[in-house]
């Protein structure tokens, strides 16, 4: 192979190559390109080759220049290649990313005669490191925590705050509105807390009479009361080494109170109808949406046993006093929905949107949850309009008239049927209270609160 044929070949190489080449002289002017190198500046040979370097724009290039005043690129100046990232400017005018190679090139005698600089397009590489930084922030997207939708600064204290109560063991107490999330946040607390692999257990202190409360929560032995066929464990138990969520925890009366503060101090429960004690380790999360120190104050609550659970306290804002996570709230939740029903609609409208976030949410995230998957019943057409809430929010005014107008008919309607009953009766009020199926006391407490006076409505109706 001749050393022209050979010169041929290199060409070739050189022109397949996906790396764009160019070769300066010592003035900085191009003396020669690869197709490569026309293909990514977007410039043809001819544009270029005489050219000052200046014309790609290189940025790094540009800051050598400002600095040193020389037309070299910087990274000549080490004599050694180094690659460097550098932002170059297309004929298009289009800034692209490249990842740029440079070396001086000598001649037989060391006489620097020029320089060579390779350059490879990482735009495509930009866009997908973009893509997957995007895919990234949407996976551990700030604006959710553990399915708990919020991107208002106050939503965000609370992330970090249920952060804080799982990496530690001490009570939690999460105080808010109904609505607001208090059941969810118990539940992150429990996935990401040091108790995650064991038990969760929630009991609803507000639903059940006392009696069933303490049998609920500490289990009881067969016999303990009428009704207590066989034994029963508790919820205490059942929890063992892991959470136990006590929901309405401000309605725990004050006798179970006072057990429940035992179990908490002496980790030891007893089931109702036995004094067998069973060790139990278990962390409270509680929650409540009353004012628990009020209730203290007001002696409706041991302040010995609101101490010992109000330990780490999380407050849970209403949906009113953070407004920002309205819109995201109803995306996430529109999202859901669609995938869930498979109908197919496009979106919320502007105006449906202004209507939600400016509605005052007494009933909080569990209402407007709520509003969608009532949309989504009634939503025929594309956009969800304002007509498809629910009346309390497309006209909150009036179904607040209409729910006092219900009630006052309600009152109305009481009336009537106990003025007659007791005309029937003939002002009896024991067999009044007998037909109506209520206790005497009621229809005594009835006939003062509606203003009844039997003797006289008797005659007057009469
Ligand atoms: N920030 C939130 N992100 C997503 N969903 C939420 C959020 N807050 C509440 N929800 C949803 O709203 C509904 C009510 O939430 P949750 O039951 O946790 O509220 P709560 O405060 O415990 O209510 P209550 O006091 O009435 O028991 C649930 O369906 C819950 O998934």
């Amino acid at each position: 192979m001749t050393g022209r044929e050979l010169d041929g070949y290199w060409k070739t190489v050189v022109n397949t190559l996906r790396d764009g080449i160019m070769i300066v002289n010592t003035r900085g002017a191009i003396v020669s390109v690869n197709r490569a190198f026309e293909q990514i500046t977007g410039y043809d040979r001819e544009e270029l080759i005489g050219k000052s370097c200046e014309i790609l724009h290189c940025d790094t290039c540009a800051r050598a220049r400002a600095e040193g005043g020389a037309f070299w690129c910087s990274l000549y100046l080490s004599e050694e290649a180094e690659q460097r990232k550098c932002q170059i400017r297309r004929k298009d005018g289009r800034e692209i990313q490249a990842l740029k190679n440079a070396a001086i090139l000598r001649d037989a005698e060391g006489n620097v005669i020029g320089a060579v600089e390779t350059l490879a397009d990482l735009s495509e590489i930009t866009e997908k490191e973009n893509q997957i930084e995007a895919f990234r922030r949407q996976l551990h997207s700030e604006d959710e925590f553990h399915g708990i939708v919020g991107s208002s600064a106050a939503m965000q204290r609370v992330f970090a705050m249920i952060e804080n109560a799982a990496a530690s063991d001490a009570p939690v107490i999460i105080y808010g509105e109904s609505g607001t999330g208090k059941e969810l946040v118990s539940r992150a607390i429990h996935d990401i807390g040091l108790r995650r692999t064991r038990p969760f257990v929630k009991v609803n202190c507000a639903s059940l009479t006392e009696s069933l409360l303490e049998s609920e929560l500490f289990g009881h032995v067969r016999g303990a009361y009428t009704g207590a066929y066989k034994d029963r464990v508790g919820r205490f138990e059942l929890a063992n080494k892991g959470d136990i969520f006590l929901d309405e925890i401000g309605d725990l009366p004050i006798p179970t109170q006072t057990k429940l503060l035992r179990v908490l101090e002496e980790k030891i429960v007893e089931r109702v109808g036995s004094s067998t004690p069973i060790t139990t380790d278990v962390r409270i999360i509680s929650a409540t949406n009353k004012d628990l120190l009020q209730l203290v104050e007001q002696g409706a609550y041991r302040q010995d046993f609101y101490f010992r659970i109000n330990v780490i306290p999380i407050v849970l804002p209403p949906l009113r006093q953070r407004v920002d996570d309205i819109p995201l709230l109803a995306e996430k939740f529109f999202n859901k929905l669609r995938l869930k029903s498979g109908k197919e609609l496009a979106g919320i409208s502007r105006e449906t949107m202004e209507l939600l976030v400016n509605h005052s949410w007494p009933g909080n995230v569990r209402e407007l949850k709520g509003a969608f998957e009532y949309a989504f019943v009634t939503c025929h057409e594309e956009m969800i309009q304002p007509i498809h809430l629910p009346e309390t929010i497309l006209r909150p005014k009036a179904a607040e008239t209409a729910a006092k107008k219900k009630a006052f008919s309600l009152k109305e309607i009481e009336k009537q049927e106990l003025l007659e009953v007791l005309e029937r009766t003939g002002g009896n009020q024991s067999k009044a209270a007998e037909i109506l199926g209520v206790s005497r006391v009621t229809v005594w407490n009835r006939m003062r609160r509606f203003g009844i006076d039997a003797k006289r409505t008797i005659e007057t109706r009469g």
